[in-house]
């Protein structure tokens, strides 16, 4: 297909991500009419090799090149690959970690001069001694690790797609002798993900094996790669955290998949994306048309929050800020926003919690803001056992026709249990932990979210309703898209510099500002709220990369073999404090419209 005539296709492949099943589908045609994907694959993922070594000032006839490879297509892949770099004079080691290797793609690479070593007593590998004792099988593993670890780069082919669960077995110890057991690398955050310089580089074919492919989870030992080349289009876990964090720099192979009624399992933001959810003034336009944000957000205990928020929302293309809270607070807002309008009157949608005491804070009880988003938040309630689509309830009616509402912060515990989609949550990973502990009456810790961060939002959308932003350097939104089917939205573009206090409430206002300039389109289709929502996120990662001149980022978008140019080291910038990222939402507007 030529790339001019493809160029669509091309951007929503940068953009999103198809679950494993999708990826087979796709590549089926494709495999009846002949094409040589694995041949396509293998010649991608040597040449990125050899990029790679170039970059390193190693010359490929230097190189010692360590395979480990599996049983399956993903070890064909890299036993063509491991060929490929032999022929072109590397010192190509192959450690089978299985039973048997793909027939032709092991006669390729023994042909080319690749060497094999099996760590398994059972294997039936032609030419590979066998039947040796559970104590040589021990010293060869050993080996292999050491040999790994003195080579110049690992190609990692143990498993792709085709993984099911954590790694077991020898691949599993060769992944936790080499890599890490479910954690993730202790590394700073660099700029466009440069490759770390310390040998031996990995280069994972298709997935990091032993990812969850399809929810971007670590559920057990996976080897983490300086760069993944991926084939036909990106599985989720090449987005989704913590697993998008062990694929390093991402190559697509493009083999042309018909991707035209194929529903992707997970979307990216993007600036094109974002800008559909700004609203342009309008000739006919008055203040109250573009858009009022109404905020209880800070209290006498956390009043800085309530300036955070209602300047952020005020800075986001809306036509007027209403701020609900004690004196002291009021005073703090006016002095900071004079532009604020204190006490109730009619908003498009509301900000609640930023700054407000949580039920188990000992401030909480005396907390007049707690109590004035108790008896708001009783608005959005839905009754329990009735389906949501169904409009005859008149509670269910009353809560559907509610404004969008931002519940952030100290509001998370008072959220009712059953919402509608236009209610957004927006918890980082200790406040999920604690949301799905108090709903699903389960106990689930941190540690949990952290592991499989996609999973748990999704649960509490799916018990809850409400669209879940989860907060975090690849920030996640789960709504719904209308027909009853989830939609999952990531952004990546927050620099690590903005974990910071104070972030989320700027991150609140600025959503809340959003929401509300988009109301009449949401009250026509309430499945654009996650879109608007993760536009929200994007903005905000936006502003925060403007402020602290940082060219890191949660998520990088992927390389398409053959098409890209080689990317430039980036800055990595200079601190942050949640108000600069306010003076950066300016300069965001700017450069996104
Ligand atoms: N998507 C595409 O368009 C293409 C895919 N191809 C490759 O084919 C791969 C899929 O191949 P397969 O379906 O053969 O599957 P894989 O090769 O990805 O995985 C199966 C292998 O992993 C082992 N395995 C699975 N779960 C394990 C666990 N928990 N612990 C230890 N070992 C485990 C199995 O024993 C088997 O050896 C893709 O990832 C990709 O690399 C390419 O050949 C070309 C085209
Ligand atoms: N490592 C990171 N990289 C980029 N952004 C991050 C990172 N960690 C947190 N953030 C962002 O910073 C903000 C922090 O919000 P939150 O935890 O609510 O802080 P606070 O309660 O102090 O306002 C969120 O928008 C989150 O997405």
């Amino acid at each position: 297909m030529d790339i001019a005539d493809d160029a669509d296709r091309l951007q929503t492949l940068l953009y999103s991500a198809y679950d494993s099943d999708t990826v087979r589908e796709l590549e089926r045609p494709l495999l009846d009419d002949g094409v040589p994907l694995m041949r396509m694959a293998a010649s991608a993922a040597a040449h990125v090799t050899m990029t790679l070594l170039d970059d390193e000032d190693l010359a490929v006839e230097d190189a010692r090149v360590t395979l480990l490879v599996g049983a399956g297509d993903n070890g064909g892949d890299g036993l063509y690959a491991g060929a490929e770099l032999a022929n072109e004079g590397a010192h190509v080691t192959a450690i089978a970690v299985g039973r048997s290797l793909h027939e032709e793609a092991f006669s390729a690479f023994v042909h080319a001069g690749g060497r094999v070593l099996a760590l398994d007593p059972a294997a039936e590998i032609p030419g590979c001694a066998t039947g040796f004792s559970a104590g040589e099988a021990g010293e060869r593993l050993q080996a292999a690790v050491e040999y790994a670890q003195g080579s110049h780069v690992i190609i990692d082919a143990m498993a792709g797609i085709g993984v099911s669960g954590a790694l077991r077995g020898i691949a599993g110890t060769i992944a936790s002798s080499l890599g890490f057991d479910g954690e993730l690398p202790d590394k700073p955050a660099l700029p466009n993900n440069e490759p770390s310089s310390d040998l031996p580089l990995v280069v994972a074919i298709d997935t990091p094996s032993g990812v969850g492919v399809n929810d971007g989870s670590l559920p057990g030992p996976y080897i983490p790669a300086d760069a993944t080349v991926t084939f036909g289009a990106m599985k989720p876990c090449a987005m989704v955290p913590p697993a998008s964090y062990a694929c390093g720099r991402l190559t697509l192979v493009d083999f042309g998949f018909d991707i035209d009624d194929c529903v992707p399992a997970t979307e990216m933001t993007d600036g094109d994306f974002v800008t559909d959810s700004i609203r342009l003034p309008q000739l006919s336009d008055g203040k109250y048309s573009r858009g009022v944000v109404g905020l209880v957000t800070g209290s006498a205990r956390y009043p800085g929050a309530a300036v955070l928020s209602s300047t952020a929302a005020a800075r986001t293309n809306t036509g007027m800020v209403r701020y609900l809270g004690p004196q002291r607070t009021q005073d703090m807002v006016l002095s900071s926003l004079p532009e604020a309008v204190i006490g109730k009157g009619r908003v498009q949608s509301w900000v609640v919690g930023s700054g407000v005491p949580t039920g188990d804070d000992e401030a909480a009880d005396a907390d007049i803001q707690r109590e004035t988003i108790a008896a708001l938040l009783k608005h959005y309630a839905l009754p329990q056992e009735v389906d949501s689509e169904d409009g005859d309830d008149a509670k269910h009616a009353n809560a559907l026709d509610m404004p969008p509402i931002v519940v952030d912060a100290g509001a998370l515990d008072l959220l009712p249990n059953k919402v509608p989609a236009q209610v957004v949550v927006t918890p980082h990973v200790g406040e999920l932990a604690r949301m799905l502990t108090r709903l699903d009456e389960n106990e689930v810790g941190v540690d949990k979210v952290r592991a499989q961060p996609l999973a748990c939002a999704r649960k509490l959308h799916e018990l809850t309703g409400a669209t879940v932003l989860l907060k975090g350097a690849v920030t996640m939104v789960v709504g719904t898209d209308g027909k009853s089917n989830e939609r999952v939205i990531l952004s990546g573009r927050a620099p690590a510099w903005m974990s910071t206090a104070g972030s989320g409430d700027v991150l609140a206002g600025m959503l809340g500002a959003l929401l509300a300039q988009q109301d009449d389109m949401l009250a026509e289709d309430p499945a654009l709220v996650p879109e608007v929502v993760a536009a929200g996120a994007y903005v905000h990662g936006l502003a925060g990369a403007i402020a602290s001149q940082s060219e890191q980022r949660g998520w990088h978008r992927p390389q398409i073999y053959g098409h890209s140019k080689k990317q430039h080291f980036g800055e990595i910038g200079h601190p942050i404090i949640a108000s600069d990222i306010i003076c950066g939402i300016q300069p965001a507007f700017l450069q996104l419209l």
